[in-house]
This record gives structure tokens, sequence and C-alpha cells, in this order.
């Protein structure tokens, strides 16, 4: 079962893990081509996201931001006397978490808090953060001397929520200064689509086993009806956005631009409110401002974006906040929505990947907890044997 870990933990180096991007017009097909390793998205599906990156000179706005937020949230510690270095490290670019993985242990470090950006649970947004400390471990050889653990999920985190909420509440202002009534204003909460399968098996292993998973959509719902009780009544709801991969797997919908399009003759005015995101990044960039600002503008109907929790100073305490609560017990564990809180070590199975079976930390079924996990699954069996595979080729190459 997932839990939580409730004594000081030992924590002496943070390891803020992050997607990564382009840097220039050279970086984008390489980058572009580590994201897509071995993940049957359609070629067309990638020229048209490289005209994205193009249109930007080739530059995502995800580094620069991730700086930002790393130097704010170093300076947040040190105003809370906590003394802990800060590792950037991406799974598709510069840094990689592999070289920063390495450069951690070298600078004497033993148990990494990992804190990702990005706020809910599934494969894409959980998990595979998880494999890519677990892989850095084993490319590097040091899963035995680098123990890397992960902030829990924060979508529920009040200082993630509530920057939002205030943003919606000063643009509602405007658009009831310009004339449109509250039942003429849709709220579009807007996430990253993922495909069905992944939305299902969201969430702990028992949950989706049993029928009650789907932790993805469930969490931005609760997020959403959050931030709407301070908000007002009005007409709202949940879209999806950067749908990729082949037409014939079904993702999670209705899409952003689509639900744009039917809104004439309800609605005068659309607001869209990238909750799924903890930054500006390209999808916001380019899917919001650019793609459904034209849906809007075709649709004849005001738009506004609303801004990321990004680097607003309470979302840079919420990310203290889960630095503390893991270093003192006593710590307060923050949390709103009626979804109730989150853990610090994910279940065995929980929010799975479905095309293979790849080194994790910070579970129960993490490679180095499989010996005395408390919970056998399938999975744990699974990892167990690969890395009794992994240590034979090992041995065999002379090791
Ligand atoms: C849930 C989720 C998040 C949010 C959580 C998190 O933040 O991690 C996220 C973030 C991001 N996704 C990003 C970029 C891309 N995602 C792609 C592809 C995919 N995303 C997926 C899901 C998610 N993605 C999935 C299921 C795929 C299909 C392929 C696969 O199964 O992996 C592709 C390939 C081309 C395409 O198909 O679009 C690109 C270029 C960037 C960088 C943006 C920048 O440069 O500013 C960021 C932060
Ligand atoms: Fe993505």
């Amino acid at each position: 079962m997932p839990c939580n870990i409730d004594e000081a933990e030992p924590i002496d180096a943070i390891l803020f893990a992050s997607f990564g991007g382009p840097e220039g017009q050279d970086d984008v097909i390489p980058f572009l081509k580590n994201v897509v390793h071995g993940r049957g998205i359609p070629d067309e599906r990638l020229e048209e996201v490289a005209v994205h990156y193009r249109s930007m000179g080739g530059k995502s706005p995800i580094n620069d931001q991730n700086k930002a937020m790393i130097a704010a949230l170093e300076t947040e510690l040190a105003r809370r006397g906590i003394d802990l270095p800060i590792y950037w490290g991406n799974r598709n670019w510069e840094p990689y978490m592999a070289d920063t993985v390495k450069q951690i242990h070298a600078d004497g470090h033993r148990t990494a808090l990992g804190i990702v950006t990005s706020a809910y649970s599934s494969y894409s947004s959980c998990r595979q953060y998880r494999e890519d400390f677990g892989i850095a471990l084993d490319a590097t050889g040091l899963e035995d001397e680098l123990d890397i653990r992960k902030a829990r999920v924060f979508f529920n985190h009040p200082g993630f929520l509530d920057p939002v909420a205030a943003h919606i509440r000063e643009a509602l202002e405007k658009f009831r200064a310009e004339g449109h009534k509250d039942e003429q204003i849709e709220i579009l909460f807007t996430t990253h689509s993922i495909p069905n399968t992944m939305a299902e098996t969201s969430g702990p292993r028992a949950t989706w086993e049993e029928g009650s998973g789907g932790w993805y959509e469930k969490q931005h719902i609760a997020a959403a009806e959050y931030v709407m009780e301070s908000v007002g009544n009005l007409p709202w709801q949940l879209v999806y956005q950067s749908r990729s991969g082949p037409e014939f797997i079904p993702w999670l919908e209705p899409d952003v631009n689509d639900v744009i399009a039917e809104l004439p003759g309800k609605r005068t005015a659309v607001m869209v409110v990238p909750i799924g995101f903890v930054t500006d990044h390209m999808e916001v960039v380019w899917d919001l401002d650019t793609e459904a600002k034209e849906s809007a503008e075709e649709a004849g109907l005001a738009f506004v974006r609303i801004p990321t929790a990004g680097e607003s100073p309470e979302f840079i305490a919420a990310l203290a906040d889960l630095v503390q609560e893991r270093l003192d017990p006593t710590f307060p564990r923050k949390c709103v929505t009626s979804f109730g809180p989150t853990f610090d070590v994910c279940g065995a199975g929980c929010c799975p990947n479905q095309r293979a079976i790849q080194p994790t930390t910070s579970a129960v079924d993490s490679d180095a907890d499989v010996a005395n996990a408390g919970e056998q699954s399938e999975l744990a069996v699974m990892i167990a044997e690969r890395k009794a595979q992994r240590e034979s080729q090992r041995q065999q190459a002379g090791e």
C-alpha cells in the first residue's frame, strides 16, 4: 500500500526533476527524438510539434522557468533555515538526469528528495519521473549508494491552487467590467490529455483493480471544484489538450478547441485555466495562447488564459513545505480539495508503465524495496527479475 513516512528523513539534497526542452533550432529534432523514443508517435505529429518549437526560435520556455523556480526555492528554503543544495535533472534534455545523479553522489550526498514539475498522478506525471530516477541510478551504478525519494503529488496543496483561484477572480472582474454576465462566461479547466488506458490505471493498484481508479481525472475534478468554491457559481468543465499518439488509440476528451467551437449562442466569453500545468511551457504558450485563442476568435468569444502557479510566492512556499514536511514530521501536511491527502511512497503497481518494466525509486516496488516490500505484486516480482538479469549481465561484462 502507498504510505507516508512519519519520521525525520536524512535528506541531504534536493533533486528538481523536469521534462527538459530545446534551447535553440538545432536542438528541436534531437529533443523530440528523446521524447518519443520507442513510443509510437506518428511522424506527422512530430513534424507538427517541431513547427511549434521552431516558431518560438527553437527554444522552449520550460528551462528558464525551471531555473527561476529553483532560484526562488533556494531563497525560500534559506529563509526557513533549511540548508540543502538543489540539483536540476531532466528526462529529455540537458542537464540529463544521469549526469545530475552522478554529481549529487560525487558531492557526497546519499539521500535526495525529488521534486517533480508535475502535480498529478499518472504514469506520465508521476511514475515516469520515478523511473527517470531509477534508470539514472541503474545507468550510473549508484543504486546502492544513493537513495532518491520523491515529494508527494501536490495538486491539492493550497499553494498550488490558491494562486490560480486568485487569478480567475481577477480575470472575472475584467470580464464583468466588459459587460459579460456570469452565465455567459465559460470556465475551461484544461490539462494534458493522456491515453484512456493510462488514465484508467492512474493511482494505486488496488483502486484501479477494483474499478475506482482514474485518479488523474478525479484529482483534476477535485482541484477544479475546490477552485470554483472561491470563484462562484459559473459554468465550468474539465477539458483536455495536446493529444498525441495514433488516431486509433483513445485519449481523454473533449479537446479544448472542440469545446470552444460549441460555445457561441450559449456564451460570450471563455476563460481557459491550465490547471494541469505547473508553469507556462510550450503546451501553454502554443496550444492555449496560440491555438485555443484562435479558436475563441473564430467563435467570436472574448478570451483570457489564466497564469499558471509557476513562480508565484505561494507556490514556491508550497514546494518548500513539501521539503520541510519530510525533514520534520510535526510540520503540517497541507492539503485541500475533496480528494484527501496523497502519500510519500507510492504503492506497488501505482500508475503502471504499460510498455515495459523499468527500475523505479520511492515506491514499495522500487528495486531497493522489492526484497522487503510488505506487499508482493506481480510487478514487484518482474522488477526483481529484471534486476537479477541486469546484475548477471554486469557480471558477464566482467565488472
Ligand atoms: C501528462 C503529461 C504531461 C504533464 C506532466 C509533466 O509535466 O510531466 C506532459 C508534459 C510535457 N510534455 C512536453 C512535451 C511533449 N510531450 C509529448 C508527448 C506526450 N506527453 C504526454 C503526457 C504528458 N506530457 C504523453 C502521454 C505523450 C505521448 C508520448 C509519451 O507517452 O511520452 C511530446 C511528443 C510530441 C507530441 O506528441 O506532442 C512532447 C514534445 C513538455 C515540454 C514542454 C516544453 O517544451 O515547454 C512537458 C512539460
Ligand atoms: Fe507531454
